[in-house]
């Protein structure tokens, strides 16, 4: 019985994947490596480097090992991206969850655990969000993956599969003992960016929208410890083996913190300063963005260990140094040999 898992060399992929394989599963991982790492799989677990829609890669994979149930995290995750590139977007989000789901019909697989986004919601009516909230994704991205939703949905009615949607909200953190974390160059979340910041790879951080009606001027987000979100795959996986019915799952903490405040808790927690620029609103983002978590929490049986946002900063913080000496040490290398 083994676990197929795409995209698994990505952040929260390669979370996932460790959370699994230190809970005794088998693990096999699917990845392009377009932005994944594959040192950043624990060893011993397989990997096959090529694209998740391509089903002669699949039926191969398939054939060597008895999957059971797919955890479906490739895709292309940037919201400003997918308003420059949004066929690009549909491609990689839909139409690759398409081929593979034809597969997992073909072959019988009949759990899905899929990676969706807050993003479908737009701006909310309501917050916090509950999951039977209207959706109206404000960017390609949102609605590639609120079509992959619809997709999955239709699949499973068809078909008999089970599956959980995960709808996550801000993914933040890294593993609590630093071995792996958010590696993506040029990546843009929040606090990525304000620990590169603090780290001394950038100059300053810069806000976009202080105009906002919220008590600070800036956007509100509920950020969620990538570890805490790993162990969420593991529970919706248990709950589907146990025959739950098939479901869409908020998943964050339930509490909003402004980009102002993410950034003092970044400061706090490094004790280091670094530069603020205010900047104006950035296309496509949605003001406020808070879970109502009360259908996980009554769902699953999952405990959130990391609830708090210094403790989110301190582990992302302490990531970014590793990686940081990783890389500076590399360059010296290259730059002597
Ligand atoms: N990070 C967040 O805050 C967040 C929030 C909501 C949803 N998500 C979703 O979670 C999933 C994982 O995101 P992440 O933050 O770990 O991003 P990531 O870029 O680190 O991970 C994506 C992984 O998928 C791989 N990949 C991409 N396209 C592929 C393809 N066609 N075939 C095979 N492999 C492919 C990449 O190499 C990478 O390893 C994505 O589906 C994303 O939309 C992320
Ligand atoms: O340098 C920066 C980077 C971000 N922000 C702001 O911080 C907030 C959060 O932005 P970001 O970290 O880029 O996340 P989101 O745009 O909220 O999107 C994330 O969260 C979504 C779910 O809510 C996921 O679907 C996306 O993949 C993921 O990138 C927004 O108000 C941004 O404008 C800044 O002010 N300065």
């Amino acid at each position: 019985m083994t676990v197929l898992v795409t995209g698994g060399a990505g952040y929260i992929g390669s979370h996932t994947v460790l959370a699994l394989a230190e809970a005794g599963e088998d693990v096999v991982v699917i990845d392009d490596l377009s932005t994944g790492f594959s040192a950043y799989l624990p060893e011993g677990v397989p990997l096959f480097i090529g694209d998740a829609g391509d089903e002669n890669l699949l039926e191969g994979v398939i054939a060597q090992h008895n999957i059971e149930s797919i955890i479906h995290f490739a895709g292309s995750v940037v919201v400003p991206d997918s308003m420059r590139d949004p066929l690009g977007y549909y491609r990689n989000n839909f139409t690759t969850a398409r081929n593979l789901l034809n597969v997992a019909v073909k072959r019988g697989i009949g759990r899905f655990i899929f990676s969706s986004t807050a993003a479908v919601y737009g701006n909310p009516d309501q917050v916090p969000v509950p999951e039977h909230a209207p959706t109206r994704p404000l960017s390609p991205y949102g609605s590639s993956k609120l079509m992959t939703e619809i997709m999955l949905h239709d699949v499973a009615a068809a078909y008999g599969m089970q599956y959980v949607t995960l709808r996550y909200f801000n993914v933040a953190g890294a593993d609590p003992q630093a071995r792996i974390g958010l590696a993506t160059v040029g990546a843009t979340h929040l606090l990525k960016i304000a620990v590169e910041a603090a780290t001394g790879q950038r100059a300053k951080i810069d806000v976009f929208g202080t105009d906002y009606p919220t008590p600070d001027g800036s956007c509100i987000r509920d950020f969620i410890h990538v570890t805490d979100l790993s162990q969420a795959h593991r529970s919706a996986l248990a709950y589907l083996r146990n025959g739950g019915a098939s479901t869409t799952l908020n998943c964050g903490y339930g509490r909003g913190y402004s980009v102002l405040e993410t950034i003092d808790a970044v400061r706090r927690v490094s004790g280091r300063s670094f530069a603020v620029q205010y900047a104006p609103r950035r296309p496509g983002d949605i003001m406020t963005m808070v879970a109502d978590t009360s259908r996980i929490r009554g769902l699953l049986d999952w405990k959130p260990q990391y609830d708090d946002l210094e403790t989110i900063a301190a582990h992302a913080l302490a990531w970014e140094d590793k990686l940081f000496h990783e890389r500076h040490g590399e360059l010296r290398h290259a730059a002597s040999a």
